[in-house]
């Protein structure tokens, strides 16, 4: 499979009067074509910031302070971190090759213009076409996510439509430009399950139609299961395991892994209690040293997991993690 983006030691932090976040630190992954990545972790943990760095659209107190954000296209691989965020190059890249969708569809569409007048633009600012060729696009996007009355939408405004109306309008918008990489962050969170497994249905039929790679981030194992193909699980910053999601599933190796799968109902054993993961989620100022996770974790060892950072280890074919059980020294 080829890769269309690889993420290398990645780390942007805040910097802030309170002192420095290290929100994603030291994350690596790849993406390849027509492949689903999920990424999974609890609030706070860096997902939506890592998706951020990739955009280039962090708010102004963040900085990638090191690593490379390498994407493929015609002409070869660039490192993202490299351009200048309101560049030409990176305004091409954003929405075009690299497109995202949010939990809350209103970020994306202005509630003063209509759905089509923003599709409409949203394809002209990239496309040399006409008007009405982008219209007739635009149009063509939203039959294809199963709007009924796709004509009078086009006409409508943000707020004349349910959430998942125009969740499925915000998938039609970034997908209308045939992106190499779709992020999608937590796009189906304000769902109610029904809709939710919808939407998750559409996305994959169409990601095979375009064969878009996506990142698909969630705090939601459920929906992991659901969507992706290979899962990233990140706890603090950082990336603890990665694998094939069937073997993520089968043979979870991380203990907080293990903690995230065993609080989630529908796949608990019956009979075995559904368990919160204990302790809280330690201050982002005051990160703790040696395992990120010891202070939470059940098989916490002394002196070896307060002290020391693991590294990453392959412990089966494309299933790495980080954690000193199966010997990251
Ligand atoms: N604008 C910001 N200013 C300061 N700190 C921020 C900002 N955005 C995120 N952070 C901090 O960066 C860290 C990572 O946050 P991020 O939003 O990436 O987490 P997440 O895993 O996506 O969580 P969620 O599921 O709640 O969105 C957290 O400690 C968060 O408080």
């Amino acid at each position: 499979m080829r890769k269309v983006l690889e993420v290398k030691n990645l780390r942007t932090h805040f910097e802030l009067v309170e002192g420095t976040i290290r929100a994603v630190d030291g994350v690596s992954f790849q993406l390849n074509e027509g492949e689903v990545l999920g990424i999974v972790g609890e609030s706070g943990c860096g997902k939506s910031v890592t998706a951020q760095s990739i955009m280039r659209i962090l708010p102004k107190s963040a900085k990638i302070v090191g690593g490379e954000i390498l994407f493929w296209n015609q002409q070869g691989a660039m490192d993202l971190t490299k351009l200048d965020s309101e560049g030409e190059q990176m305004r091409n890249i954003r929405g075009k090759d690299i497109a995202m969708i949010f939990q809350e569809p209103a970020a994306c569409f202005a509630p003063v213009y209509t759905v089509g007048e923003q599709m409409i633009e949203a394809i002209l600012l990239h496309e040399d076409m006409s008007k009405q060729e982008a219209r007739r696009l635009a149009l063509k996007m939203l039959e294809k996510v199963k709007i009924p009355n796709p004509e009078s939408v086009l006409d409508r405004y943000s707020f004349q439509l349910s959430g998942g109306m125009l969740q499925r309008c915000m998938i039609a918008m970034a997908l209308s430009l045939n992106p190499k990489v779709l992020i999608a962050d937590e796009p189906t969170t304000a769902l109610d399950v029904t809709i939710q497994a919808q939407i998750i249905y559409l996305v994959k039929q169409l990601q095979k139609e375009y064969s878009s790679a996506i990142m698909w981030i969630t705090h939601d194992m459920g929906v992991i299961a659901q969507i992706s193909d290979r899962v990233a699980v990140m706890y603090l910053g950082q990336i603890v395991e990665t694998a094939p999601v069937k073997d993520l599933f089968r043979n979870p190796l991380h203990p907080y892994t293990r903690a995230l799968l065993r609080s989630i109902p529908r796949l608990a054993r019956r009979k075995k209690k559904l368990e919160a993961i204990k302790g809280v989620v330690p201050d982002p100022y005051n990160l703790p040293i040696g395992c990120r996770y010891h202070n939470r974790c059940d098989s916490f060892i002394r002196g070896l997991c307060d002290e020391r950072e693991p590294t990453e280890v392959e412990v089966d074919v494309a299933h790495r993690v980080k954690c000193f059980l199966y010997g990251g020294r």
